[in-house]
């Protein structure tokens, strides 16, 4: 099985033109070619589909073997696959893609004859408890969303957390000491899996520093620790918008480096990044 490993900010995931293969099990694939060891190694597994609705279809698979619903750094290496390998024409100006979350489009920003970075529309955010999902005191569900310093107490810890959805769940929490001194892999897997949240969730821990930038760390549902996440970034976006902590446009600095963000507290959310290549292999099972 022909791949490519490529990456947006560091958060890696491995390519498989999947469009004339038969289904199979891609979340067991998506485990073992994962594996930093035995594997690839990567954050997850992203397939490139034919679709009706769209130019194509993107699937993504966490490295746990969970499907994901949208993937932000995900989608603007998807496109640059696509367009470098001829499967929409190199020229387009944008890549409609199909995914879980819904209709995305893609910009492509090329350097030379490659893309090296995109824009990405992400949908409007959802804010509504039963769109995250959450589940929360009737009381409290009932006033509706958004659902802004909540409250959470995974073991022994407090946290206010910001309840966003990018088609995918998650809940950002803002924090004084710098990112780097948060106990990211005690306290993600509880936030994960903490039972408010049906559908598990992505964590992300958020530093407003004096200077008005954020630096960010992300414990992604289903692959632990990530470099960086580009619906996670949105999320962050969102929360601190809906916070007042910053405004229209914002930069997330992130471990595996800076993805940019433009949301006017109504619309569609944007996401700006990088998008590159690693290299291609064949995958023998
Ligand atoms: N890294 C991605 C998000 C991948 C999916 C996520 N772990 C989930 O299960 O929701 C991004 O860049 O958005």
């Amino acid at each position: 099985m022909e791949f490519t490993k490529m990456h947006g900010a560091g958060n890696d995931y491995v390519y498989v033109d999947a469009r004339d293969m038969p289904e199979r099990d891609w979340g067991t694939l998506s485990q073992s070619i994962s594996d930093r060891h035995s594997g690839v190694g990567s954050d997850g597994l992203i397939l490139v589909m034919n679709s009706e609705v769209a130019d194509l279809q993107m699937r993504m698979f966490n490295s746990d073997g969970s499907e994901g619903e949208m993937c932000g750094n995900g989608i603007r290496c998807f496109a640059k696959y696509a367009i470098e390998r001829g499967i929409v024409a190199p020229s387009v100006a944008s890549v409609t893609v199909d995914t879980l979350a819904g209709i995305r489009t893609v910009v492509p920003h090329f350097l030379g004859s490659a893309v090296d970075s995109a824009r990405v529309s992400m949908g409007a955010p959802r804010l509504a408890p039963s769109d995250i999902p959450v589940d929360l005191d009737p009381a409290i569900a009932s006033q509706g969303g958004p659902i802004v310093h909540y409250a959470l107490q995974p073991g022994d810890f407090r946290l206010y957390v910001t309840l966003v959805s990018m088609g995918n769940p998650h809940a950002v929490t803002f924090i004084d000491q710098p990112v780097g001194e948060f106990p990211l892999h005690n306290i993600g897997p509880l936030v994960e899996r903490h039972p408010i949240f049906p559908r598990r969730a992505n964590f992300e821990i958020v530093n407003l520093r004096e200077d008005g930038n954020l630096d960010a760390r992300v414990w992604e549902r289903g692959s632990g620790e990530t470099m960086a996440c580009g619906t996670g970034a949105c999320a962050i976006a969102v929360a601190s918008r809906l916070l007042g902590h910053t405004g229209d446009r914002v930069a997330v600095n992130l471990p595996g480096g800076t993805l940019t963000i433009d949301w006017d507290g109504v619309g569609e959310v944007y996401l700006e990044g990088p998008a590159k290549e690693v290299f291609s292999g064949v995958w023998t099972e």
